[in-house]
């Protein structure tokens, strides 16, 4: 078991659900919780949790699924959740667990943080989004309207247990979808690692075991490390951003999923650093290159620029009315600018649109 341990962020990753306890144990030394809630979605459950619960040694266990998809981010299915949690007593000495996704973990893990005020939260995700990104840092959030993540908090889960077999029963979009999360790092942080998905791009997409350790434990290292210096997005920590201005800008206006965004958002902010020569074609012609390699988008359909230019104003990093943007500078290097102009950004979001 790989263990990822420093002020905010605690993370076990493993290849079985087996040693949970050793790490509820390890993690949770002087209390013992009164019940546990596991909270999952459909699928989740269909796949996973009889294994999950089998690992837990705990007097009182309940269970809540909510629907499967983006949609369950919602202020109603809080509002259900909160509801439960009353009903059956859960108390500040009981403790959540958010057994999924990136949906389940934001949305449990804002549940966790405004119940009476916060009560434990532990993350155990099963997608590769979530083990290399979401379950990390302490994010939490819920949707409204066109707006991702617009009401929520920084709230630390007590830790992150990841089994990185749980992936074997993701589908094939959404294992890719996480993909873009992963090559984020590679952009942002450690250009090597993008030479090493690309050398490996096989074994990854077959799942091999060994290659997923490898990226879970990569990229769960670097957002532990960048949280852990800035947990609360006053600078350094925007860099995990990249790609989400643009792509919150068109993930929910267009339906697609999260990492798609990401991919087109990234490409986005790509072409802006190739216009303003802040990058050469060849380093642009490198992110094409990797994308490609997990199939994922560069481009997105049927809205206006206008439009994915109006959500992008209400982007969490904005101040002073300016949109802040994470742009690639240089091999494995963002910087954050909040001078470039609006004309051109319109001009890029037309230019990564399909006619
Ligand atoms: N808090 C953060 O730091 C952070 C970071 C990145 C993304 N996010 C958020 O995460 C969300 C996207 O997360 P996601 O991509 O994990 O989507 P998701 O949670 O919707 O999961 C994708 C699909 O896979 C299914 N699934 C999950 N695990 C499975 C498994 N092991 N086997 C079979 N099916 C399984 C789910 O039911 C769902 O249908 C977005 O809302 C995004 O905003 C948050
Ligand atoms: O952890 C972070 O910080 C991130 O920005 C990670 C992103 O991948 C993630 O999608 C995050 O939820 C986006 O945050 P938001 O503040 O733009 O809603
Ligand atoms: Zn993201």
């Amino acid at each position: 078991m790989e263990k990822i341990k420093n002020r905010v962020c605690k993370v076990f990753i493993d290849n079985s659900y087996k040693s949970f306890n050793i790490a509820l144990e390890k993690t949770n030394i002087n209390d013992v919780y009164d019940a546990v809630l596991i909270i999952t979605d459909q699928n989740v459950y269909n796949s996973q949790l009889n294994k999950f619960v089998a690992s837990i040694k705990a007097k009182t266990i309940y269970e809540y699924i909510i629907p499967h998809g983006e949609e369950s981010k919602s202020l109603e299915v809080y509002e259900e959740i909160m509801k439960y949690c009353i009903k059956i007593n859960l108390s500040r000495k009981s403790v959540i667990i958010a057994l999924g996704g990136g949906v389940v973990g934001d949305l449990v893990g804002f549940v966790a943080s405004t119940y009476m005020r916060g009560i434990d939260v532990i993350q155990v995700p099963t997608t590769l989004l979530a083990q290399v990104d979401s379950s990390i840092g302490g994010k939490t959030g819920i949707n409204l309207g066109n707006l991702k993540n617009i009401i929520g908090t920084f709230y630390q889960p007590k830790f992150t247990y990841t089994n990185v077999e749980s992936l074997k029963t993701l589908p094939y979009k959404e294992f890719l979808g996480g993909m873009a999360e992963v090559i984020k790092y590679g952009f942002i942080y450690d250009y090597e690692f993008l030479n090493y998905l690309v050398e490996n791009s096989e074994n990854i997409l077959d799942r091999d075991t060994e290659c997923l350790f490898y990226i879970v434990e990569k990229c769960a290292s670097i957002k532990a490390h960048i949280v852990e210096q800035d947990e609360n997005e006053g600078g350094l920590r925007k860099i995990l951003n990249f790609g989400h201005t643009f792509g919150h800008g068109v993930e929910k206006l267009c339906g697609i999923s999260h990492g798609e965004a990401v991919s087109i958002g990234m490409h986005m902010a790509f072409k802006l650093s190739l216009k303003e020569e802040f990058i050469e074609e060849k380093y642009y012609n490198k992110f094409v290159e990797v994308c490609k390699l997990y199939d994922l988008p560069l481009t997105f359909e049927g809205i206006d620029e206008e439009k994915v230019f109006e959500v992008m104003k209400n982007d969490k990093k904005n101040s002073f009315s300016k949109i802040n943007l994470v742009l690639p500078v240089g091999l494995g290097r963002v910087e954050i600018m909040n001078n470039i102009k609006e004309t051109l950004i319109i001009d890029i979001i037309k230019r990564c649109k399909n006619a």
